[in-house]
């Protein structure tokens, strides 16, 4: 069978919405269809400023820059009855440095279910490799999904992973909800939070850590201005990402671009200790050592960074526990 056979066939599968729940492959797809057929009301919300500053200040660690910014970000926008425009941050670093995390303290934050209100989207970028033949089937799908979602609940929260690995296409097809549009085609997306997940920019961010360390500086001596614009001129710059195609950058739709910084062998240390208190462990300091030095750092030589941040602090640590 053909590629383009197989998406037709895929898309009339879709569309009779009985089979929706056998098709777990489909992902985005049977979830949307899954996301529009919810019964009954929206989930309620909860925003707690407080709770969000303390888990920011308490449970996300090494992200001075970040932090801070989500913080009023997020608290201004939810005091705000009446905002001009949806809430779009775009949340940049290496892997494992807390982009997804810092989602879901957020959404705990905000919706009284956390991640699993049904006011909370996800879209992972990388299921998704839309045949050219069909983009404009996906392209309509994903804004029925962000339409019909907004409608049922205007809190609502999306967030997209690895937004560098998207579509163009698709990119382009959000974009029309991110402006200053009091309502379109009779729904207002103005209270909505776009979350925008990737590793753009992560080569700027990592570069900027290096050389604060290397001159001997504090790594909280690291501002905003030292990666912001590199941050954006890398990615417009980057033929591999999708935002690079896309305008979503140009028309300055999005508010903050938020920078993680790569984690230091303190932070490891940190986050395994967390695991262990989540887990209901006693706290081990030896064990948070020796799970931490089981990471590969940079420079190879000092060992500073971790390569993957916090990822899977969780299956090492059970080697020493
Ligand atoms: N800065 C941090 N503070 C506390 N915990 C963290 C931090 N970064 C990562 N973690 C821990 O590591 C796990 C993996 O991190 P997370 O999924 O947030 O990484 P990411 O930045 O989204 O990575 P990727 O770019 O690969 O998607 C988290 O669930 C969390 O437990």
């Amino acid at each position: 069978m053909k590629v383009t056979q197989i998406y037709l066939l895929l898309h009339l599968i879709l569309t009779t919405s009985v089979l929706v729940d056998t098709l777990s492959v489909t992902g985005f797809m049977s979830n949307l269809w899954k996301r529009l057929s919810f019964q009954g009301s929206c989930d309620s919300l909860k925003f707690n400023a407080e709770g969000l500053r303390a888990d920011l200040e308490s449970k996300l660690f090494g992200q001075h820059i970040a932090s801070p910014i989500i913080q009023k970000a997020v608290t201004g926008f939810m005091n705000d009855d009446n905002p001009k425009k949806p809430l779009v941050l775009s949340l940049h670093g290496p892997t494992g440095t807390g982009k997804n995390f810092v989602s879901k303290l957020i959404a705990d934050n905000i919706y009284k279910k956390g991640m699993d209100s049904n006011r909370v989207h996800v879209f992972v970028s990388t299921y998704h490799f839309p045949h050219p033949s069909q983009i404009d089937i996906y392209k309509s799908q994903l804004q029925e999904w962000i339409k019909g979602n907004v409608t049922k609940c205007e809190r609502s929260m999306f967030i997209f992973d690895e937004m560098d690995q998207m579509h163009p296409g698709l990119i382009d097809s959000i974009m029309v909800y991110l402006g200053y549009y009091h309502k379109l085609d009779g729904v207002s997306y103005r209270k909505v939070i776009f979350l925008f997940l990737s590793n753009a920019g992560s080569k700027v961010i990592i570069e900027t850590a290096l050389k604060f360390w290397k001159e001997g500086r504090e790594r909280e001596a690291i501002e905003l201005k030292d990666v912001e614009k590199d941050i954006t001129e890398s990615v417009l710059n980057n033929n591999l990402s999708g935002f690079w195609h896309s305008r979503l950058i140009e028309k300055s739709m999005v508010d903050f671009f938020v920078p993680f910084l790569p984690l230091e062998y303190g932070h490891i240390i940190k986050c395994v200790m967390a695991e262990m208190k989540a887990k209901g462990l006693e706290l081990n300091q030896d064990v948070a050592h020796s799970t931490a030095n089981e990471f590969i750092y940079f420079p190879t030589f000092e060992r500073v960074f971790s390569v993957k941040g916090c990822k899977s602090v969780e299956n090492r640590m059970k080697f020493y526990i």
